[in-house]
């Protein structure tokens, strides 16, 4: 690559409306060339579309985008890049099935700046990148076959091979492991420290803490002010939610009473012939939390999607109340009163063109209190749904907007209101904080404990170890699609640092 130049971002006064709402009310924001400037906001702040104004996704209403003090004008992403911003999005724009310069040289082929890539310059570059930043990519790796991790390389190798100066990451580190996230954070200084400049999305705030040079906050489509890299977490979170916000999670010892969900040398085949989920068997108590922790990949997806009958390829059982779940359907699962938040609320948890009051009812449509002698209870779902939105503190404009409209977040808020106001004999929750600022994962967290407590097993899967320790009463800890111990709540994070990388400490029974 050549040694790229420098470039400062300024946006003044960004406007955009959606309607009525003003997502973006008059932001100003300066980013310049060898920082990383933190963006930090809750749910709904305006943070993505802030940044999609800036990527030439949407026209702001009113203000400016300037580089370098020019103002420019992008009718699209193509614009956008070409000016030199770059975007590594959370969903990931890659063709599975390409090389990694293959990518690398497709994404040439959307903009017109330094020209088409042949596929031998493509394959150098990646190298040379590689090579400067330390990214330890092979060119002709197939990316389905990398990691989450790398494959997040690829896309900045792809940005910065278009030139981008100015390079966005919009919650980058949510799919990522912790070492993953280590080596993301390392990546985005060694950039900076070649003169990019950075917005850094997130709603990690140890993350904003390690690696941020300066913050801006905004609510409510404002910026509320700056802070300091070296401020609390306590301070941020105030700063970002506008009231002081409990961190940690206070709950009494579990009081666990009957056997209620048991599990027994459950496998699951993958479509491929492998096996993910190898002969795990446990247990889990009315009025206890069981956390599964691990490394993202290590079978605890495919584990609670067999839990939930959604896996096809099943050996073993599984039992809730004495009454086998194995080959019941999903749907005679949740009737069975199975709360689940799914990993992917997207894919799995929604529906995105139907309304939040919809959604709401999904899977709950044929069935009272929402349909009563064959009619549905519109007065009565409108009611529910408005109670739902307030106590979740779902950011919306109303209860009939679409799910997709609404920010990340709050669509995950919309999952986890719907499954926890259901009569539940069993909840199982993969991930449920994921994408949603401190101030609900606090509300979420005492709505979990108190699911607990209300006599309900509970079953959270978490690649956050604070996560982790903050809910679980028992953690078991998966590696390679097994388990490796079940071990107390209170066990050192250490031990479970081991664990998670497949060692069994001393002490620790096998399960
Ligand atoms: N295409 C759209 N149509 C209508 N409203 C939208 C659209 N996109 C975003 N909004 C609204 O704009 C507001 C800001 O959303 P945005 O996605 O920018 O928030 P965010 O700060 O990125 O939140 P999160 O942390 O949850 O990702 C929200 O109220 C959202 O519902």
């Amino acid at each position: 690559m050549e040694e790229s130049e420098t470039m400062k971002l300024e946006l003044r006064g960004i406007t955009k409306r959606f309607g009525t709402l003003v997502a973006n009310d008059h932001i100003d924001l300066t980013v310049e060339p060898g920082e990383i400037h933190a963006l930090l906001g809750e749910n709904g702040a305006g943070k993505s579309t802030l940044m999609n104004v800036l990527y030439g996704l949407y026209q702001a209403d009113e203000g400016e985008i300037l580089l370098d003090d020019v103002v420019q004008h992008f009718a699209g992403p193509g614009d956008a890049m070409n000016a030199g911003i770059g975007m590594v999005h959370q969903h990931f724009m890659l063709i599975p099935v390409f090389t990694v310069a293959e990518n690398v040289m497709l994404g040439h082929e959307e903009t017109t700046f330094g020209g088409r890539l042949d596929l031998q310059s493509a394959r150098r570059h990646v190298r040379e990148t590689s090579e400067r930043f330390g990214f330890d990519l092979d060119p002709d790796a197939l990316v389905e076959d990398l990691p989450v991790g790398v494959q997040q390389r690829v896309e900045i190798i792809k940005a910065l091979s278009r030139q981008a100066k100015v390079l966005v990451f919009d919650e980058p580190t949510a799919v990522l492991t912790p070492q993953e996230t280590d080596e993301l954070m390392q990546i985005m200084r060694q950039l900076r420290d070649a003169g990019t400049a950075i917005v850094f999305i997130t709603h990690k705030l140890r993350e904003v803490r390690e690696v941020a040079d300066r913050i801006t906050v905004i609510r409510l489509g404002r910026v509320v002010g700056e802070a300091s890299p070296t401020a609390s977490n306590a301070d941020l979170a105030n700063l970002m939610v506008g009231r002081a916000v409990e961190l940690t999670v206070h709950k009494d010892p579990a009081r666990p009473g009957d056997r209620a969900l048991v599990v027994e040398n459950l496998s699951v085949i993958d479509p491929h012939g492998q096996i993910v989920v190898n002969e795990v068997s446990f247990e889990v108590r009315r009025g206890e939390i069981l956390a599964i922790a691990g490394v993202q990949g290590n079978g605890q997806t495919e584990l609670t999607e067999a839990l939930l009958g959604l896996q096809p390829r099943v050996t073993g059982t599984v039992s809730l109340d004495g009454v086998a779940l194995t080959g019941m359907s999903v749907r005679r699962i949740l009737n069975a009163g199975v709360g689940f938040v799914p990993e992917d609320r997207q894919e799995d948890g929604l529906v995105s063109e139907f309304t939040i009051a919809e959604n709401l009812m999904l899977d709950r449509s044929d069935s009272p209190p929402f349909v009563k002698g064959g009619n549905l209870q519109l007065g009565y779902l409108a009611e529910f749904a408005r109670d739902k939105v307030k106590e979740f503190d779902v950011r919306a404009q109303g209860i009939t907007t679409a799910v997709g409209r609404l920010s990340g977040g709050n669509q995950q808020k919309v999952v986890l209101a719907r499954e926890l106001s259901r009569e539940l004999r069993l909840f199982v929750a993969a991930q449920p904080t994921r994408g949603i600022d401190v101030g609900s994962i606090e509300f979420v967290h005492k709505r979990i404990v108190e699911t607990r407590d209300s006599g309900v097993p509970v079953v959270v899967v978490s690649t956050e170890l604070d996560e982790v320790v903050a809910l679980a009463d028992r953690i078991a800890v998966m590696y390679r699609g097994g388990i490796v111990g079940i071990v107390p709540g209170d066990t050192p994070r250490e031990v479970l640092g081991l664990m998670m990388a497949g060692e069994r400490p001393e002490g620790v029974a096998a399960a």
